[in-house]
């Protein structure tokens, strides 16, 4: 208990070393994290900063709350660790003051088992965590770890965003619409942790794509990524290839082998076409993502698992749970985030990208460089695409093939897109007044709507310079963004 810490001589410091934790083992490397300590115990703060550095913090500590707003102004506390004493109110205002002020900091709430109330309140202020005292080493331990991985999360994936902002989509990911930066921000977020996700779209949208991005850009991206179509197998093969199984467990099986959970080791299996497994097997699958571990076909003993879950399906399985032909429990365990990935009619403004993009991939392994006529490019953009990216992708592999010049003609496209092509034409030739289509047209709200979100997040969120860049008070920025719905201009379109 830190009770025996505390018999330590009560005084501040900043501890520089750690030659106190001679013969133990070293403090795990990370940047160091600041931690600033606000307690009017000396004792307490004496302790808590000494296991803090022991842990690899860089640590300050004050018993004074103005100090404290010192310290925390000169940007000395990633993590702020401060007392709540009883009837507090100033140390509960210095919670509402840091979060709003430094977002980034993360705040621990300190506080005697008999106001937990005021713990409640520092965590409904924007602390992320609280310690009742007298706590244990370890629960101190486990609180600042915690905070530390957040505040890594979050600038990695700020570091992320930065590099997305630079480049035409994210990884191999390509695409530069609103609804694909909004998921690239949903993506980089969820990347960093291993919790499941669900990538939901229609085919050819880019869900393994998208799985492959999680885990190129996720903690393990060194260890396996393992795809399964469960749509394609028969479900005994299916639970052979996930859960491995024993010599003789069916004819054929002349050697135990291991399955895909076991052999991702802490990568990933990406579970495409989730909605057509079995409810059997959707049980087995529950129960191994429940109990982190699998029971190999044929089998007594279970195997542990450490492996994440990205699974993807192009059906409507809130649907399918309504009718029972999806698990609910299921459901909610693979659906702890979800992705949604937008069909290619809904983002038109990516197919110049795309298009670029595989035309530039087909020349690269060729000698020629091949290039689209304006007819051709004009027609694709208009076109639905029901087979989204993949159908494009092979609309474009096939036009190269076929094509005999550099330069891709309407000719040369599968016969849907010149029919369309001709009654574009068509259309154009009989009613040249109409050319210029209305939908052509942007209202002047929705110019200044996309011109409000792109400062905001030109600016990362800073919305006071945004309305300054705009010529705008902030009141009216403020006024618009409710006008137009939106609640975080860095999430929503
Ligand atoms: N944003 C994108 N940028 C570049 N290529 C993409 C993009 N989205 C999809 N593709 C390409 O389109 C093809 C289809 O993508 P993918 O297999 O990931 O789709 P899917 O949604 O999983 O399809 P299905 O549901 O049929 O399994 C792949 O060759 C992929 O590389």
């Amino acid at each position: 208990m830190l009770d025996t810490v505390l018999q330590q001589p009560a005084m501040d410091f900043v501890p520089q070393s750690t030659e106190h934790l001679q013969g133990q083992e070293a403090p795990r490397q990370r940047a160091r994290v600041h931690l600033l300590v606000v307690d009017t115990d000396a004792a307490v703060r004496s302790a808590c900063a000494e296991i803090a550095s022991s842990l690899g913090y860089a640590v300050q500590s004050t018993a004074d709350l103005n100090q404290a707003r010192s310290l925390i102004r000169g940007h000395a506390a990633d993590v702020l660790l401060v007392n709540l004493p009883y009837g507090g109110y100033q140390a509960l205002e210095l919670v509402s003051e840091v979060k709003l002020l430094y977002p980034g900091t993360a705040v621990i709430a300190m506080t005697a088992s008999s106001s937990v109330n005021a713990a409640v309140e520092a965590m409904r202020r924007g602390a992320a965590d609280y310690l009742t005292k007298p706590f244990a080493v370890d629960e101190l331990s486990a609180v600042l770890e915690r905070a530390a991985s957040t505040l890594s999360i979050d600038a990695e994936s700020r570091q992320l965003r930065e590099r997305l902002r630079l480049s035409q989509g994210l990884g191999s990911m390509i695409g530069r619409s609103a609804e694909m930066e909004k998921l690239y921000r949903i993506l980089s977020k969820v990347a960093q942790s291993t919790h499941p996700v669900l990538v939901l779209g229609e085919s050819g949208t880019g869900k393994e794509l998208v799985a492959r991005t999680i885990h190129a850009y996720g903690p393990n991206a060194f260890k396996p990524f393992l795809p399964v179509d469960c749509g394609s197998l028969v479900p005994t093969l299916i639970e052979s290839e996930l859960f491995g199984y024993v010599k003789g467990a069916f004819t054929g099986a002349n050697k135990s082998k291991d399955g895909l959970f076991v052999t991702a080791e802490g990568g990933t299996v990406f579970l495409d076409e989730v909605g057509e497994l079995t409810l059997d097997l959707q049980a087995k699958l529950l129960r191994a993502l429940q109990e982190k571990e699998v029971r190999p076909v044929g089998a007594t003993h279970r195997v542990p698992i450490k492996a994440r879950i990205v699974a993807a399906t192009n059906r409507d399985l809130a649907a399918m749970v309504e009718k029972g032909s999806f698990r609910k429990d299921l459901f909610y365990r693979l659906n702890v985030v979800n992705l949604r990935l937008p069909p290619l009619r809904e983002r038109r403004e990516d197919i110049p990208l795309l298009t670029a993009h595989f035309l530039d991939r087909i020349s690269k392994g060729k000698a020629r460089k091949y290039t689209l006529s304006d007819d051709a490019l004009r027609t694709m953009i208009k076109y639905d695409w029901p087979g989204n990216v993949r159908e494009l992708e092979n609309c474009i592999e096939r036009a190269c093939a076929l094509s005999s010049g550099p330069v891709l003609e309407l000719g040369d496209m599968p016969t849907q897109l010149q029919q369309q092509g001709l009654e574009a034409h068509r259309v154009a030739a009989a009613e040249p007044q109409q050319a210029e289509h209305p939908a052509d047209v942007i209202p002047l709200a929705e110019m200044e709507k996309q011109a409000i979100l792109g400062a905001i997040r030109k600016l990362n969120g800073d919305k006071l310079m945004a309305a300054r860049l705009l010529g705008i008070g902030k009141t009216t920025l403020y006024r618009k963004l409710k006008e137009y719905g939106i609640q975080d201009p860095m999430l929503d379109e």
